[in-house]
């Protein structure tokens, strides 16, 4: 039996996302073309991909108990076919001999010798005598906490789903997190933006609630909008927009402005911040430590006709090393990813609570040098796309505590109720900090967290 093309993109795609640390946002849409596949086709591959590595950590539970032995005692190359396999019985349409006989046929592939190959099939046999519910039973039963269960439910992390609900609690909506795990769990609607003064919305396209700038991919496809545009019509969540406008449209630009984009790698703020600053006569410094990653800023740079030189230095030397020099600075600050698993179907699994430890810790250290280059009067937009309060309020609360008076924040919630279209459910959080917090369940953003620090003296 031969392997349908789309199943074999999506196992590919797997084990290079499982062994190779590859991303599979960027790595599916290119096997996708390099097989040929568009339609349904590249639908199913996606739909397999995205629908096996969000649920994995479910999957590998009820794996366990069918091949009753532990998914770290499983060949990699074996397991992975299993995910796919079990996620086709349990959560899609696909005719369970189809999905059972080529899921053995990518083993035997992949491995040598008949013993994977009877391993497999009599594994996937055992996952479809029980539907998806019935499983869940079974593995819940197993779980040692409410927790655990809602991690199963859900599909999350139980470090994760624990931060989410601190997070949720400290603005009064842990009622919530139901909703926010079932967000994660759905692709998002593909949102664009319309670079400010360079470019408008096309007329025909369905306008997004929020930013002024936003728009709704037509049938989900953004190349046929993107080509032509020379950048100037380009991908990214209204979260991220709202984000930059926060800092471009805090207060009103006067000419001659210096602004600059600190953690600025790929480039969609910088470009945004780009346009702001031209239509309000400031200029534009991005810096990005990536080298690859600063060339994709120069990219999308491009697209605004003002220079904007992009450096490629840690960002804790390039702040430190230009006091009281600019009036904005963007800390877009590296990040757990939290707030946007919606699109990152593997990296809740990929992350672990101790990288919170390290990542706060340069975040505090971003935080305090880009403090350090305003003048004095001048704005840093500390963001992250993490709701993970390490990341979050508590980096910014030590920030202003350790400024002892130098730093206040600002309302940010103010400042995004007058740029959006329709208001934001915006709550106060119960610290009375003036940070604004989206939420995927909420706003139909990535959980971007929005907090302006202004330094007084
Ligand atoms: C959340 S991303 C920024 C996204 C970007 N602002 C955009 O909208 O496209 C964080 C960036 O910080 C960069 N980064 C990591 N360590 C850094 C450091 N020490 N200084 C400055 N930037 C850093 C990462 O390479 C990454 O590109």
């Amino acid at each position: 039996m031969s392997v349908a093309p789309a199943r074999r993109v999506a196992y590919d795609t797997i084990r290079a996302v499982t062994g190779s640390d590859a991303y599979a946002n960027l790595l599916l849409p290119k096997s996708i073309a390099r097989a040929g596949l568009s339609g349904p086709d590249a639908g199913l591959a996606t739909e397999l991909t995205y629908g096996t590595l969000r649920r994995m950590g479910t999957y590998d539970a009820i794996i366990a108990v069918a091949a009753d032995r532990e998914p770290a005692r499983i060949d990699p190359a074996v397991l992975d076919a299993l995910r796919l396999g079990a996620h086709q019985l349990l959560a899609t349409r696909v005719a369970a001999h189809a999905a059972v006989n080529e899921t053995v046929e990518l083993v035997a592939s992949a491995t040598r010798g008949r013993g994977p190959v009877g391993f497999a099939n009599a594994v996937l046999r055992r996952i479809s005598q029980a539907s998806f519910a019935e499983w869940m039973v079974r593995v819940t039963e197993l779980a040692r906490s409410d927790d655990e269960r809602l991690g199963l439910r859900s599909a999350h992390p139980v470090w994760v789903l624990r931060a989410f609900r601190r997070a949720l609690a400290a603005e009064g909506r842990v009622d919530e997190l139901d909703a926010l795990l079932d967000a994660d769990n759905v692709s998002p609607r593909v949102t664009m933006v319309a670079l400010p003064g360079l470019a408008d919305i096309p007329a025909d396209a369905e306008r997004a609630p929020y930013s002024p700038i936003a728009f709704r991919a037509p049938g989900g496809d953004p190349q046929p909008i993107t080509e032509g545009s020379a950048g100037r019509l380009r991908v990214q969540d209204e979260g991220s927009q709202l984000a930059a406008l926060a800092l471009s449209r805090a207060r009103p630009v006067a000419a001659g402005e210096r602004w600059l984009d600190l953690c600025a790698g790929p480039g969609g703020k910088s470009a945004l911040l780009a346009a702001e600053a031209l239509a309000g006569g400031a200029s534009l410094e991005a810096n990005e430590p990536v080298p690859a990653r600063a060339g994709l800023v120069r990219q999308a740079l491009a697209a605004v006709p003002l220079k904007v030189e992009v450096s490629e230095e840690d960002g804790r030397e390039r702040a430190a090393n230009a006091p009281a020099a600019y009036d904005r600075i963007l800390v877009d600050a590296p990040c757990t990813g939290l707030g946007a698993l919606r699109r990152r179907p593997e990296a809740r699994w990929r992350k672990q609570a101790s990288d919170v430890r390290d990542l706060s810790a340069l975040q505090r250290e971003l935080l305090a040098d880009a403090l350090s280059a305003v003048k004095p009067g001048g704005i840093v937009a500390y963001v992250t796309c993490s709701p993970h309060l390490s990341e979050t309020a508590a980096v910014v609360a030590d920030a202003i505590d350790a400024a002892g008076g130098a730093v206040q924040e600002l309302d940010a919630r103010g400042v995004l109720q007058a740029v959006v279209r329709e208001p934001l459910d915006l709550p106060v959080p119960t610290s009375g900090a003036g940070h604004a917090q989206l939420w995927p369940h909420r706003h139909g953003t990535d959980a971007m967290f929005i907090s302006l620090l202004q330094r007084v003296r």
